[in-house]
This record gives C-alpha cells, sequence and structure tokens, in this order.
C-alpha cells in the first residue's frame, strides 16, 4: 500500500505516511511537562506502527491553557524522554508550537497579584481584540519565544516543530479576524507577514529541524482562524519558498465550534477535507499531509493514490485503534476498530476538563494500567448478552486465552447500539457493532443467539465464571393515561416495533428523547418535546448541537423545557410549567423517553452453585453510557 511507503521530509525519512495529527490530550502534568500518562500513550501509539507523532497545542509560554508547555529548560528532560521512547519504535516526534489569542504577559501579571475578575475580563476582552490590538513589538517577542520554545524541543531530540497556523498566526492571517490597517493587516501579503517572519526566524533558529506548518483554511460555510481556500495555493507557496519542509492542511476553527474541526458523524462527509489539501498540493512542491474523517486504510489509500495528500492524519482514528497502521500494514485492515466520530470520549472530554478517552477503547489513556495480558488460568467463561458491553467481556476474555460462549436472546448482536443508530446523523454507529462483531468472532467467541437463556441453562454449559451484560429497559413514570393506546415507548419506536404518526410529543429531552424527536419530525410527524429541567438536550456534545437545534428549527420541533408531565388523555398532554400554570399540548401520540433502568437477569442459580457471576455495563449499578459498557466489561474480562 501506499500509504505504508516511506516519505522524505526535509532532512528526515517518515517509516509510512501515517500521521497522528495534533490532538490536545489532557495528559499532561500541570506544569505542562510531559508525565507517564502522555508517555503511555505516545508510546503506544508508536508501538502501533505510526510514522510520525505530532505533540498537538505545546505552549512556549507559561499559559492558562492547559496543554504541554516548553517554555523552561527544566522542561526539555520529560520531552527528551518522549522522544526517544517513541524513536524506539522507529516514530517521529513533532511539536506544535502555538501562542493563545491573549497577553499571557499581561494575564500572568494579573494572576500573580491575584485579581482574578481582571484576569476573566482580559481573557474575554483578548479572545475578542488581540489580534488587531497587539502591537509588534509584542508579535517579536512572541517570534522569540516560539523560537526559543524550538531549539528547547531540538534539544529534547524532537525532529520536527509545527507552527500552529490557527489560534493567532490563523487569527492573523485570517479576513474574519484581522482588522488591521498596519502592516500586519488588509492584503493578503499583510496577513500572513506575522507568519512568514516566524517561519523565516525558525528556519535560522533550528535549521536541522524539519518544520510543518498546520495550514488552518477558512472555507465559505466554516471557521475563522486561517486563510481564506482561495488564497490558499498563493500563500502555500510562500511558505514553500520561506523554508516549510510539509504543510498540514486542515480546517481552520475559531468559531467556537469545535465541530467545525472536529465534526462529529453525519455532519461533515469522510475525507471533507482531502479536496482542499489537493488543491494546496498542486501549488507546492514540498509533501502534504490531511486531516479528517478518514477511517479507514482504503479511504487513506485512495487519498493518497489519487494524490491529493502525502500523509494521512489520523486522529481520533487512532485513539480508537492505536494499531490501526500496523493492521493495515499486514493486510488486516478488517480487524480494525474504526472511530465512529461520537466525539464523545475525546471531544467532549477536552471540553470538560478531562483526558482524552475513547468510549470504544478502554485502554486510551490508560495505556499505563490496561493491557489484555494472557490468563493464567484458561477457563470456560459464559457472557450473558451480545450488546456493547457483552461483546467487549467476551473480545477480551477470548483474547486471554478463556474459552467464551456470548448468548443472546435476539437474533443478532449489538443490543442497544442497533437502536441508537437509526436516528438522523447515526448510523454510523453500525460500524461499532460491525467492529466489535467480527473481533468477537476472530476471537473464536462461540455465539449463541436468538434464544432466552435462564440461569440454569448456563450452569448446564459448566461455566468457570459469567459475565452478566443483560443492559437497561426503558421505564415509564406512574403519570395517569401512560398505558393508553397512544402512548409508545422511544425505544420501540426507534427500534421500528411501534408507529406513531401526527402530533407527537415525546416526554423527556434528555439524548434518547432529542434523537427520537427529530427523527420522527424526519418522518413527518409535528413534534413536541417536553423536559422537567430547564435544558433540552443537556448532556449533548457541543459539537452537535448546534446541528440538532437547526434541524430542529427547519423541523419545526417545539420545546418545552421546565415542564412537567401531569397526565395524559387521548389527544392532549398536559402539563405544568416553572410558574404552576397548566400547558396543553395537543398530540396524536405521547412518547416516553423518561429513562431506562438496569436489566434484571436472575443468577441465584449460578451463585448458589458458587459460580463467579459478575455484572458489567447498564445492568450492573446504574444505567450509563456506551463508555461505561466498554470499559467495566474490559476490566471485567481482565479480572478472570
Ligand atoms: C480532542 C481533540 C483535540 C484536538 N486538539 C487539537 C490541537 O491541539 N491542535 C490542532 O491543531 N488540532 C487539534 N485537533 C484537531 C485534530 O488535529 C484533527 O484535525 C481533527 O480531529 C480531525 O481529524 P480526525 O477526524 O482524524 O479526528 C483536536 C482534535 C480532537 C478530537
Ligand atoms: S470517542 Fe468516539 S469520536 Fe472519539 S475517538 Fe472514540 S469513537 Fe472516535
Amino acid at each position: 500500500m501506499k500509504i505504508m511507503q516511506p516519505i522524505t521530509v526535509g532532512g528526515i525519512t517518515l517509516k509510512n505516511r501515517i500521521m497522528f495529527p495534533p490532538l490536545t490530550t489532557g495528559y499532561e502534568e500541570r506544569d505542562g511537562s510531559i508525565g507517564e500518562q502522555s508517555r503511555a500513550f505516545y508510546t503506544r501509539l508508536a508501538q502501533g506502527g505510526v510514522g510520525y507523532i505530532v505533540l498537538g497545542d505545546v505552549a512556549p509560554i507559561r499559559s492558562f491553557s492547559p496543554t504541554p508547555k516548553l517554555f523552561d529548560d527544566s522542561q526539555i528532560e520529560s520531552f527528551r524522554l518522549l522522544a526517544d521512547r517513541v524513536h524506539a519504535y522507529g516514530a517521529k516526534l513533532g511539536v506544535q508550537i502555538f501562542h493563545p489569542e491573549y497577553d499571557c504577559d499581561a494575564v500572568n501579571a494579573l494572576f500573580a497579584q491575584g485579581k482574578m475578575e481582571e484576569v476573566r475580563a482580559r481573557l474575554h476582552h483578548d479572545m475578542q481584540f488581540f489580534t488587531d490590538e497587539v502591537s509588534e513589538e509584542t508579535l517579536l517577542s512572541i517570534i522569540d519565544k516560539i523560537c526559543a520554545c524550538a531549539q528547547r524541543a531540538q534539544k529534547a531530540g524532537v525532529d520536527v516543530v509545527q507552527v500552529h497556523g490557527d489560534r493567532l498566526v490563523g487569527c492573523l492571517c485570517s479576513t474574519r479576524m484581522n482588522h488591521r490597517t498596519d502592516k500586519f493587516g488588509g492584503s493578503l501579503e499583510n496577513r500572513t507577514r506575522f507568519a512568514i517572519m516566524l517561519v523565516r526566524a525558525l528556519k535560522r533558529a533550528v535549521p536541522e529541524m524539519v518544520i510543518d506548518y498546520k495550514f488552518a483554511v477558512v472555507t465559505p460555510e466554516r471557521g475563522k482562524g486561517g486563510v481564506d481556500a482561495a488564497d490558499a495555493p498563493k500563500f502555500a507557496r510562500w511558505l514553500e519558498e520561506a523554508g516549510v519542509d510539509m504543510l498540514h492542511v486542515a480546517q481552520a476553527n475559531h468559531t467556537g465550534n469545535m465541530a467545525d474541526t472536529i465534526p462529529p458523524m453525519g455532519v461533515q462527509p469522510y475525507g471533507f477535507f482531502a479536496d482542499i489539501a489537493g488543491q494546496v498540493k498542486e501549488a507546492v512542491s514540498i509533501p502534504v499531509s490531511t486531516v479528517g474523517r478518514i477511517i479507514d486504510p482504503a479511504m487513506a489509500e485512495r487519498i493518497v493514490e489519487s494524490e491529493k495528500a502525502d500523509i494521512i492524519g489520523l486522529g481520533r482514528p487512532l485513539l480508537c485503534d492505536p494499531d490501526w497502521p500496523n493492521k493495515a500494514q499486514s493486510g488486516c485492515a478488517c480487524d480494525i476498530r474504526r472511530c465512529i466520530s461520537c466525539n464523545k470520549g475525546c471531544t467532549d472530554n477536552i471540553q470538560n476538563r478531562a483526558f482524552l478517552a475513547c468510549v470504544l477503547n478502554a485502554e486510551n489513556g490508560y495505556e499505563r494500567t490496561r493491557s489484555i495480558t494472557p490468563a493464567a488460568e484458561k477457563r470456560n467463561v459464559a457472557v450473558v448478552g451480545g450488546g456493547p458491553s457483552g461483546l467487549e467481556a467476551a473480545r477480551v476474555a477470548a483474547l486471554r486465552g478463556h474459552s467464551v460462549t456470548l448468548f443472546e436472546r435476539a437474533p443478532e448482536l449489538g443490543g442497544q447500539l442497533n437502536i441508537a443508530s437509526v436516528p438522523p446523523r447515526k448510523e454510523e454507529m453500525r460500524r461499532a457493532v460491525l467492529d466489535l462483531t467480527h473481533a468477537v468472532c476472530k476471537a473464536g467467541v462461540t455465539l449463541r443467539l436468538g434464544a432466552e437463556v435462564s440461569a440454569e441453562d448456563i450452569l448446564d454449559t459448566k461455566p468457570d465464571a459469567v459475565i452478566v451484560a443483560v443492559g437497561a429497559s426503558s421505564f415509564a413514570p406512574p403519570i395517569p393515561g401512560k398505558n393508553g393506546p397512544n402512548v409508545a415507548d422511544a425505544w420501540a419506536v426507534l427500534a421500528g416495533e411501534q408507529q406513531v404518526y401526527g402530533r407527537v410529543a415525546v416526554i423527556g429531552g434528555g439524548m434518547v428523547g432529542c434523537e427520537t424527536a427529530e427523527y420522527l419530525a424526519g418522518h413527518g410527524c409535528k413534534v413536541s418535546i417536553v423536559e422537567m429541567m430547564d435544558k433540552i438536550a443537556a448532556g449533548e456534545s457541543t459539537t452537535i448541537l448546534p446541528t440538532l437545534m437547526e434541524n430542529y428549527k427547519t423541523l419545526g420541533v417545539e420545546q418545552y423545557p421546565g415542564h412537567t408531565v401531569k397526565a395524559i388523555t387521548m389527544d392532549t398532554l398536559v402539563c405544568e410549567d416553572k410558574e404552576g400554570g397548566e400547558v396543553l399540548i395537543p398530540c396524536d401520540y405521547v412518547v416516553m423517553a423518561v429513562g431506562a433502568r438496569p436489566a434484571a437477569f436472575d443468577a441465584s442459580a449460578l451463585e448458589n452453585a458458587g459460580i463467579p457471576v459478575v455484572r458489567v455495563g447498564d445492568c450492573a449499578d446504574k444505567v450509563a453510557d456506551i463508555s461505561n459498557a466498554i470499559k467495566t466489561a474490559y476490566d471485567a474480562a481482565c479480572e478472570l
């Protein structure tokens, strides 16, 4: 495959064309240095065969951002340890150096004086105006700091310095963010002046290092912090002339909507930036990488084959499966656990100040403590339930060498994932079902589908241990009228077991309710959604929420947050608003989406026989999410 062939960039050779693009991970230490969690993560990536790894958002200054920092010589050693680790697997290491859009020195001075109100005000002001207000003197000092940071990276043995062409550099390049009238504003030449000055300065400061440039492009539809698509080829040529060795072509951000750069499933097509990368590539002779929703090796290969890019960036796909490159190399692409672009365990975690932990890969973020090792004693293991939790438990137990039988009462595997893949934009969830199913088959799990089993039935199979993963079932609170023929259940509606029409009131503004409302509205129903709490879709990813709300608007979904349902009649949902006023919502059907409870499985026959039984996923303590389903299953199987 072409993607597995080496490529020379500047003075170095990448062993293949797979790149881990810059991603803020949340793994670094509080002072920004690289600790064990970071090292374990990047080492695992390198073990998986990636050719080039970029450390995202490395700050050359003491900043407020929770990102890696390399502003002091004392931090060099931690980066050196990392470089040594990834080099041991033949991968090259880059640091993406960025400067935030605020005056770090001014903010730090206020912070040191304990003036927190002023710190907040300054940050708020600068995010809007720093690009326009930053003085030339400060810009020159920022170049010096970035160059000093690059020199520290070089001392640490880092191979590549990537200029972050979004953030401050991109804002200066941008027609949308830069309103200056001096030599850094106005024409394309003026707006890109700082970027070119920075590249030239880096070339002088670290002449032996390879210079990569995150080439952030603003499209008519999306992004702010970068160069306009129409100017991209010209600017790319200027960067090449200034000494840049490679370009990392990506969607510009800076709109406050992370979905621009990190689109969730169904919001942007696969490989959505490949064509723009191709246009840039035509303008230059240096290697070009691209990134964004490139899921599997066939797609990556197609992009390289068609000369739209030389190198393929895989961000979320490598979180989901760090062995992606090795599997592609060994002709086992079908074994790759493919990212579903849900953004839950990565982007949402970073937004919530947590660290990256892919919902489908229990080891991601926990590389030091989680790994699948052979079991000391091979045992017969029964797994009850073929949803994500049961599948993961069966997969891990079988990979450890146990003899595993999985029982599922439905004729197909996947459990709730099959329902979750029905609402608009969610069909990509099917990949998780397909990949888990493939994984258990490949691991040699015996499947017993299509028959409900009791503890006694399982006892007859003489198991040494049983993992119960029977999931959850939806429930309806005691609302008068809930048993009427006009009341349906959201899960049953999404599963196609119940049909509704006309005016539909959905009770419950959590994720299931919101998605069911969107699904029904898309199928021609006139939908209202009622939620007791103040916010509809409170748990939804900020990368998905704007699309959901836009669709509600287009489809005319009416929202009733802060409304408590009092009764259901044959043609009305009776609610009470916050002030105690009665609100009547006319409807032909009511769909319940108020929550789920752990499903029951009576394991007493097994327990009485002294067989260890462990419950995982939704049926354990409380109903949670897919991340919990996968992680609890993985851990239980590792403890057998
Ligand atoms: C959690 C997360 C953090 C990110 N942090 C950065 C960053 O620090 N710098 C950057 O330039 N891009 C960042 N990105 C964008 C990625 O580099 C990449 O462009 C994006 O994830 C799309 O690629 P993918 O579909 O392969 O994940 C981040 C993406 C994710 C998911
Ligand atoms: S959490 Fe979702 S989007 Fe993020 S890497 Fe995992 S599967 Fe992909």
